[in-house]
């Protein structure tokens, strides 16, 4: 079944010796990891104890039947009170997706704010605040570094510089033209590691366009890259206005490429919506031969999205024509 699954809860009172200053621990229990971390914070100004030398710290949690927690500031600091709300948001949202069969959970960045009392952040690592896989741990970061992109470069910072930019191309309308390439620039990618040492994007993107690829992909992420899900097809094909749907051939949870997927979710139903709609479908990853190519243009891909094939031959445009039997670049 898909849904997300609720955070566990630490036991409501929690207390421990405070570490020396600059100590970090981490001791594994069977089932949970847990890490002490000193905070900057005074411990006074936490709501700490201290008798006889030891620090006692105490977490305010009462939990709900569900075993999700709702947490109250320990001493009604705003910091505290702010990573409460986030938490909060975060778990209504997956709440939400769950219910539209996402299996993606979103987390707010902070984690479950019940752990952080006293002078230390106390956070243990569980099933609810650890990533299960690429996709989410990506997610998950992503919501950190766009948090802190909004803060250098607001929202009308970006409509001005919309305002003085060139106009944009027509993305879709290149792909309609003819069965094509999306060659993707990228210098590496979690599942093989680094692919081109040699890595100069626009020298790339001019040899793709010489090569005859209709678009590009540029990777510009700095810790990782943006994604398609193939899992939630049925659901975008019930979005009104849909005109490009890339399935992906890989896995994100095991990084497994198996390019029957694109045919698998062509079939049927799904495919005959797709042409009534006339939406455009876009085959990615894995793709390696001339075989491949036909395969997936069989199943009724209109243009397909390459990466590592060819971003790693020495000659890109020999690349291109070794992917697809012939040149396409006239
Ligand atoms: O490619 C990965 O390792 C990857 C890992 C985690 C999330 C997404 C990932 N790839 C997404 C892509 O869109 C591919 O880069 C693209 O389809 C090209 O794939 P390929 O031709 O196999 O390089």
């Amino acid at each position: 079944m898909e849904g997300l699954v609720s955070l566990k809860t630490t036991p409501p009172g929690i207390s421990f010796h405070a570490s020396p200053p600059s100590t970090t621990t981490t001791t594994s229990t069977s089932a949970r990891k847990f890490s002490l971390v000193r905070r900057s914070l005074p411990a006074s100004s936490m709501g700490t104890r201290r008798r006889n030398g030891v620090v006692s710290i105490r977490a305010q949690q009462s939990e709900t039947k569900d075993e999700s927690a709702t947490v109250s500031p320990a001493n009604g600091d705003v910091e505290t009170a702010l990573k409460v709300k986030e938490w909060e948001v975060g778990m209504f949202h997956n709440e939400v997706a769950a219910t539209q069969g996402i299996r993606i959970r979103r987390r707010p960045p902070t984690g479950p704010p019940q752990h952080y009392v006293g002078p230390f952040e106390f956070w243990i690592q569980s099933e609810g605040n650890t990533p299960r896989n690429i996709l989410e741990e990506i997610i998950w970061h992503k919501d950190v570094e766009v948090a802190q992109l909004k803060e250098r470069r607001p929202l009308f910072w970006l409509k001005n510089a919309l305002d003085s930019a060139p106009p944009t191309k027509d993305f879709v309308g290149a792909l309609r033209a003819a069965y094509s390439l999306i060659a993707e620039v990228k210098k590496a990618s979690p599942s093989r590691g680094i692919l081109r040492e040699d890595f100069d994007p626009v020298e790339i993107a001019q040899a793709y366009e010489k090569g005859g690829a209709a678009c590009l992909s540029v990777l510009t992420d700095e810790k990782y890259f943006k994604v398609h899900n193939e899992r939630e097809m049925d659901r975008v094909l019930g979005i009104e206005g849909v005109e490009l749907i890339g399935i992906n051939n890989r896995s994100l949870e095991t990084f497994e490429v198996d390019i029957s997927n694109t045919k698998k979710l062509l079939e049927g139903e799904r495919g005959q919506k797709i042409r009534e709609k006339d939406i455009i479908v876009v085959g990615e990853s894995g793709l390696f031969t001339p075989d491949d190519i036909a395969y997936v243009q069989e199943a009724g891909v209109k243009a397909v999205l390459v990466g590592e094939s060819i971003v790693k031959q020495s000659d890109l445009k020999k690349g291109i024509v070794g992917l697809f039997g012939k040149d396409i670049s006239s």
